[in-house]
Formats: C-alpha cells, structure tokens, sequence
C-alpha cells in the first residue's frame, strides 16, 4: 500500500492522506492526514489503543494484517526502532549494527556509529553483555548507520529507568541534529514529546485531534511555565484534566 520515492527528493518526508486502517469491520485509523517534513521531528501521544502503533505500522510497511485504503508516501530508507532492541543475541554488537549492509566499509561505518552512540570499544561485545539502555544505543547505531530519510520509533525509550531515558533523549537529539532524518516517535511520555519534538500531535480513536509545534529554545526545561502551559493543554487534548 505504500509508495517508496526512493531517488527523488521531496519537500515532505511523509505523505499521508485519507489513510484507513481496520483490523476485520473494527477501523482503527480514520481518514487520517499527516504530512512530515525532511528533518523534522514529529511526536505522536494517544491513549493506549488509539492508533499509534497501527499508523507506525503503515508507515514501515509493516501492516500485512489489516486492511484499509488511502495514500501514503514515504522515503525509500526507513529504519525503525522498537521499545524492545530485537538485536540478533548470537551475533555481537558490531555484526548486529551491521547485518545486511552491503557496502565495502560496513565495517568502519558501524565502527562510527557505535562511536556515536557512545559504545566504542564494545563491538565484540554479545548483546547479553549490554544493558538495557545499550542495547537500545545499539539499536540505534544499527538504525542511524544506514543513514535513513525517515526514522519512526515505537516506544523506544519505554522500558528504560528515568535516569537513563534522559541521557538517551540527549542522545537522541544530539543524534537527529548530525543526521536530520525525519523521526515519527510514538511515546505515552508527554514531557519526552515536549523535550524531543518539533512538532507533537494527538491521535484519539484513529483521528489526529491536536497538534502542537514546539518552539521552546533548548535546553527544554520542564520546570519552565511555557513549558507547562504546552503540556497542559497536551494532557487535555489526551483528555487528562489536571
Ligand atoms: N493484530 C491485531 N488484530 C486485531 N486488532 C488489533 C491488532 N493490532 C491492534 N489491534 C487493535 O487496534 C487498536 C489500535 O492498536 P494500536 O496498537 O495501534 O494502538 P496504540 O495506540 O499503539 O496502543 P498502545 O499505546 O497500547 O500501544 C487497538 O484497539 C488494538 O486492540
């Protein structure tokens, strides 16, 4: 069902338009419009069981199990991360970061991205060596190293303890800005939206139901009041009243 533009270059990253999805005669994403720039960061909130997952899905061509009708653009270069890393557990760091890479400096390449993420000198490593929060820069090296035009994230911080999510969203953020793909990243984390996004919007029931662009400076302090009145009226559109 999706299209792959894969050469061209296009002012939006995604394309999405009158996007339907029903698992069986239950829809699950209702006309839905999204469009998503080159580079920009877009995060998705919605209470559990609104879409998100279905529409991340769609995105990554991963939607085999429903049906549905509409339009849907997107790069040809996609990599998505999970909550879970779903490393490979008998190949080590390196041959995970980069499994299927055909190029002749894979190698060095997957080198650099572990670098990047902050594991240098773990590549021999087993994923059963690393910690949760590795394993998850992992996934990202392996991920970022095929230099996607779009990245979508599920979650991916959602298992993470609070101390480590935080590093990880500097990562994050530090990561995006060296290569701008465009990120779709699904969080029930209101402030980890606010801290990460350019722009967040609000799923309920299939249906986009708020949008929010974010134009705080960083360092995106949560104590800040601009801070607070975004996610008050976030926490609203989530139908959440304080
Ligand atoms: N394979 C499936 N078969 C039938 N129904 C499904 C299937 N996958 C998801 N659904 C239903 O579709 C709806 C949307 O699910 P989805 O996983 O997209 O929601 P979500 O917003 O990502 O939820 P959560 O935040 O809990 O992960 C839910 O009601 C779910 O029960």
């Amino acid at each position: 069902m999706a299209t792959h533009a894969g050469g061209l270059v296009l002012s939006k990253a995604v394309e999405v338009r009158g996007l339907v999805r029903s698992y069986g005669d239950r829809a699950v994403l209702s006309d839905l419009d999204l469009n998503i720039a080159p580079g920009e960061f877009v995060a998705l909130l919605g209470k559990s069981g609104s879409g998100k997952s279905t529409l991340l899905r769609a995105l990554a061509g991963l939607d085999h199990d429903v049906t549905g009708t509409g339009e849907l653009v997107v790069p040809e270069n996609v990599s998505v991360v999970f909550q879970d890393s779903r490393l490979l557990p008998w190949a080590r760091v390196l041959d995970n970061v980069v499994l299927g890479l055909r190029s002749d400096d894979a190698g060095e390449r997957g080198r650099k991205s572990l670098d990047e993420v902050g594991l240098a000198g773990r590549e021999n490593a087993w994923p059963n060596e690393l910690s949760g929060g590795e394993q998850q820069r992992v996934a990202l090296a392996r991920s970022l190293v095929r230099e996607p035009a779009l990245l979508l994230a599920d979650e991916p911080f959602g298992a993470l303890d609070a101390l480590t999510r935080i590093k990880m969203h500097v990562l994050l953020r530090k990561l995006c800005a060296a290569h701008q793909p465009a990120v779709l990243l699904v969080t029930h984390d209101v402030d980890e939206a606010i801290v990460l996004a350019d722009r967040v919007i609000v799923l309920d029931e299939g249906r986009l139901v708020a949008e929010e662009r974010i134009e705080l400076d960083p360092p995106r302090n949560s104590a800040d009041p601009s801070f607070a009145a975004v996610r008050t009226r976030l926490l609203d559109a989530l139908g959440v009243s304080l």
